[in-house]
C-alpha cells in the first residue's frame, strides 16, 4: 500500500489577531506552534487515512516575527515514513496583502506523527511514493534540510 507526498500536501491560511499575539503586536511563539502541529496532523491524517497523533517535534527557531494582522500560511507535506511513523515537514511564512512588503519565511520544523487504529494502537502506514520530480525533490529537500538542522543544533550546543 502506497500514498503519495502530494496526497499528503496540505496548507492552512490564518490571519494574526491580537488572541495570539505577545504585548510587542507579534505572533506568540506557542500560536504558531499550534497552527503547526495541526496542519502536521492533517497532512498525516491524508497520508495514513487514520487517526495521528503527534509523537515529537524537531528543533524549532522562529527566524522571524510575525506582525498583528498579518496573513500566516502553513505548508505540511509527509516526506518520510517508518512501520507506524509518519515525518512531516512543516514550513510557515507571513505574507502582508496591505503593503509591498515582501514574503518571508518566519520558522520550519520537522514532527513525526504516529497513526492509531480505533484501539488506539500504533497501526501501518502506507509506504511514501514520489510520482513526480517536483514530489522527488521535495522529499528529498526536507530529509537534507532535516539533518543540517540537527547538525546546526548539535553545533550550537557544542560551541
Ligand atoms: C504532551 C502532549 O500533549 S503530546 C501531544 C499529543 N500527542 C500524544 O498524546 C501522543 C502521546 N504518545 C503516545 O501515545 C505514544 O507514545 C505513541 C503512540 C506516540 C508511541 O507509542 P509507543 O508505545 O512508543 O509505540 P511503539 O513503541 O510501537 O512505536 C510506534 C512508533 O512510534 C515511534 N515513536 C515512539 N516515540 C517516538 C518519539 N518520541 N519520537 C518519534 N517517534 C516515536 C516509534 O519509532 C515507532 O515508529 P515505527 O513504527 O515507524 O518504527
Amino acid at each position: 500500500m502506497a500514498a503519495t507526498l502530494l496526497d499528503s500536501y496540505t496548507e492552512m491560511t490564518e490571519i494574526l489577531l491580537p488572541n495570539d499575539t505577545n504585548n510587542l503586536g507579534r505572533a506568540l511563539g506557542g500560536a504558531v506552534l499550534n497552527w503547526m502541529d495541526i496542519c502536521g496532523a492533517v497532512a498525516a491524517m491524508r497520508f495514513a487515512g487514520d487517526q495521528v497523533v503527534t509523537a515529537s517535534m524537531d528543533h524549532v527557531d522562529f527566524i522571524a516575527p510575525i506582525e498583528l494582522g498579518e496573513v500566516v500560511v502553513v505548508e505540511a507535506y509527509v516526506f518520510d515514513t517508518g512501520r507506524t511513523s509518519i515525518d512531516v515537514k512543516v514550513d510557515v511564512r507571513a505574507e502582508d496583502p496591505r503593503s509591498e512588503r515582501p514574503d518571508r519565511d518566519t520558522t520550519t520544523c520537522f514532527f513525526t506523527f504516529v497513526a492509531l487504529d480505533e484501539e488506539g494502537r500504533p497501526t501501518p502506514v502506507p509506504d511514501l511514493a514520489c510520482e513526480s520530480d517536483a514530489e522527488r525533490a521535495l522529499r528529498d529537500r526536507a530529509v537534507a534540510d532535516r539533518k543540517e538542522q540537527l547538525r546546526g543544533v548539535a553545533e550550537r550546543l557544542e560551541e
